[in-house]
């Protein structure tokens, strides 16, 4: 059970965005509103440069502004910070806390996604008690993310599902748009999560279901 008292099968992970200030296009909480109201079913807090207390207070802003809404709240990186704020989640890399710490502490009070670029990585981190996982670098992401993969393809996403099965919400990331989201469906991803494709989008609101929709498409039989 989340932080917030949302089930994860309650969650809608086909659109995930993340909000990175870095790249937002005018003011961060509005968007994160603008996003929330368009129907992105977790957005999660990436904010890479703020310091502990920057990241507290836009982490709590957005979980206010969740609170009537379906959206789950993640904090990227920081442990500490997603407790503190009252998110659902906290999600982590390989250079944050190891997932089975994080676990450990938290027990169920949080959600704990996890970065897997490897099939192998995948099985590890659910052992290790990972709720959902991101799985890239699927198309390219090293404008965003110096350190990520290069592209690794849709067969990424299939090769993890076939390693861990369909008991956990996997989420490919990197490079998703609009116009690929249905690859990333078809390869058997529960859903996509973006930076660029939401956080600068003219209008976020429409995005948000134009990249929903794009991702249905990918998983109606036949395409
Ligand atoms: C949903 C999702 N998947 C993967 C990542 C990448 O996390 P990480 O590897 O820790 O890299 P940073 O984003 O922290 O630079 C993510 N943030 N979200
Ligand atoms: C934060 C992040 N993680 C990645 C990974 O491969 O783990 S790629 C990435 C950047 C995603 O940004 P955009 O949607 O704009 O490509
Ligand atoms: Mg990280």
């Amino acid at each position: 059970m989340s932080g917030a008292g949302r089930g994860l099968s309650e969650v809608d992970w086909r659109v995930y965005a993340i909000l990175d200030p870095d790249f937002v296009k005018g003011d961060a909480l509005e968007r994160a509103r603008a996003l929330m109201a368009g129907g992105v079913g977790v957005l999660q807090l990436r904010d890479k440069r703020g310091d502990a207390r920057k990241t507290f207070e836009l982490g709590r802003a957005l979980v206010d502004a969740a609170r009537d809404t379906k959206t789950l709240i993640i904090i990227n990186d920081r442990l500490d910070v997603a407790l503190a704020a009252g998110a659902d989640g906290v999600h982590l890399g390989p250079n944050d806390v190891p997932v089975g710490a994080a676990r450990r502490v938290v027990g169920d009070r949080l959600i704990i996604g996890a970065s897997a670029g490897t099939p192998e990585r995948a099985a590890a981190l659910v052992a290790e008690g990972a709720d959902y996982l991101g799985v890239g670098a699927i198309f390219e992401a090293r404008a965003v993310k110096s350190d990520a993969s290069s592209p690794q393809g849709p067969e990424l996403l299939r090769a993890v599902r076939r390693q861990v099965g369909g008991a956990l919400p996997v989420v490919g990331i990197g490079g998703i748009d609009v116009q690929n989201a249905g690859q990333v469906a078809e390869a058997g991803a529960s859903g996509v999560a973006v930076i660029r494709a939401l956080c600068q989008a003219d209008d976020p609101y429409a995005a948000t279901s134009q990249l929903r929709d794009a991702f249905d498409a990918g998983l109606e039989p036949g395409r």
